[in-house]
């Protein structure tokens, strides 16, 4: 199914003393009929409509939405200090920021602070998802890739840790030319919860080797 751009404005942008200028851009035609956001940043803050990107590989971040850190500043997990730095990277090299609503990676708010208090008693952030009934990782890509291809791109330079997305993306017709890894904000707060990423999602974060005192915990 196609998609195609319905709105693109700009809006100026200002995150943790960190000011950029976005093109924003919204969908109709997305697959899973979710209001997801493109963000065009840095050379890529200009309308985009009508330039070949062909042989173009913009740095392209795909965010999924996490309300806790995204916009409360949660330490639980690393998504804030991530959004930071791909706005602030992506603002220097050029390329988009896609903003997912896929809360809890893809099972909601409300089931996502349901998994934490399951945590809170010992399971990790994949064993609470399938506690509650869910998909370890219910995330579908599909919507993104139709994003990407309104955009006109068909090659990009990934930012993520996440092997999956880039697998997602190359299945629907997509060229990754790089996987460039995120910086690993890692704290006491989160430690856990990057551990279970890079030992049991696959994420490739060189804390598993290492960590701050002896390496991470075992979830
Ligand atoms: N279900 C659930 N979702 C979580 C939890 N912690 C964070 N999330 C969600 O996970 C998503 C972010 O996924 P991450 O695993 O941090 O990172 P990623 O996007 O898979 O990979 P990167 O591109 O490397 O950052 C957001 O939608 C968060 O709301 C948790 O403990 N349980
Ligand atoms: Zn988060």
């Amino acid at each position: 199914m196609d998609a195609r751009i319905r709105t693109e404005l700009t809006i100026p942008l200002s995150l943790h003393g960190f000011s950029t200028v976005g093109r924003v851009f919204t969908f109709d035609g997305l697959l899973d009929g979710r209001e997801h956001l493109a963000i065009g940043l840095g050379s890529c803050s200009a309308a985009v409509r009508g330039v070949p990107a062909a042989e173009q590989s913009p740095l392209v971040r795909l965010h999924s939405e996490c309300l806790t850190g995204d916009v409360l500043g949660s330490e639980r997990c690393d998504c804030g200090p991530q959004l930071h730095e791909s706005l602030a990277r992506i603002t220097d090299e050029g390329g988009y920021l896609l903003y997912l609503r896929q809360e809890g990676r893809g099972i909601g708010l409300y089931e996502k602070l349901d998994a934490y208090t399951l945590q809170d008693t010992g399971l990790d952030t994949y064993q609470a998802n399938l506690a509650l009934g869910h998909e370890a990782d219910e995330r579908d890509y599909t919507p993104a890739a139709q994003m990407l291809d309104a955009l006109g791109i068909r090659r990009l330079r990934l930012l993520t840790n996440n092997p999956d997305k880039a697998a997602q993306l190359e299945a629907a017709g997509l060229v990754i030319a790089e996987q460039v890894p995120t910086t690993v904000h890692l704290s006491d707060a989160n430690a856990r919860y990057l551990a279970a990423k890079a030992l049991r999602g696959a994420h490739t974060l060189d804390v598993a080797v290492g960590g701050r005192g002896g390496g991470l915990p075992d979830r």
